[in-house]
């Protein structure tokens, strides 16, 4: 399969039911190239906050003890019932790879966390973009459990280090789904002459 290109795969990568997924496993080699391309997200004083946990095989059913266990705690539970491990073990085993994404802070240079946050965003769009460009689909959750600070220091993310999610991967089982935006031309001013700031005050 030929890759898509950077402009392609902005335009095709979509948000891919866990249900829409086939079994089949992705290469090491592959996914090893997702991460080789999140490393490369700009940050702020170069700190590279992003810090990630690859789960394939028998490895997800540790993410899903770990998140059944956040679960639990969540509806204050010490331990999560049978049943709730059965449903997220089966759960977990619908996309043949998850990645955990966390922020670790830098301690030098120290910037705001939430420029930290959005380095770590830059770096999940940029694995998911690579993801499509190979025909991979993705899906970025961030439910309760998965941002649980039990689930971040059960997965052996640094003290200092905070969730942000987990991703899903796996190629899709029959069509990519339909994306929709709403028009740019909504979100976007163009200021394209200098008297622009009298006309926005006469706006109002
Ligand atoms: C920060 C972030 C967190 C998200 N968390 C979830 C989630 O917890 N569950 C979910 O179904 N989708 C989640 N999504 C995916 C969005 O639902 C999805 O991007 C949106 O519906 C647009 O669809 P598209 O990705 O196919 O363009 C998340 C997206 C972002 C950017």
């Amino acid at each position: 399969m030929e890759a898509l290109d950077l402009l392609g795969s902005i335009r095709a990568r979509r948000t891919v039911d866990l249900n829409h997924l086939r079994p089949d496993p992705i290469e090491p080699a592959t996914l090893k190239s997702l991460l080789e391309a999140a490393n490369w997200a700009p940050s702020h004083g170069k700190t590279e906050p992003w810090r990630f946990v690859v789960f394939t095989g028998e490895g997800r059913l540790m993410l899903a003890e770990t998140l059944a266990t956040s679960l639990a705690l969540l509806k204050g539970q010490d331990q999560p019932e049978s049943e709730m491990l059965r449903q997220q073990r089966e759960r977990q085993l619908l996309a043949p790879a998850w990645i955990a994404v966390a922020v670790e802070p830098a301690e030098k240079p120290r910037m705001p966390f939430y420029e930290e946050q959005w380095a770590v965003a830059c770096a999940v769009q940029t694995l998911m973009l690579a993801a499509r460009s190979v025909g991979l689909a993705s899906k970025w959750i961030s439910n309760a459990p998965s941002l649980h600070p039990n689930t971040a220091r059960a997965l052996g993310f640094a003290e200092t280090a905070s969730m942000m999610g987990i991703i899903a991967l796996g190629y899709i089982d029959g069509e990519w789904p339909v994306g929709e935006r709403r028009p740019i031309a909504d979100k976007v001013r163009w200021i394209e002459r200098h008297d622009e700031r009298a006309s926005i005050e006469a706006r109002g």
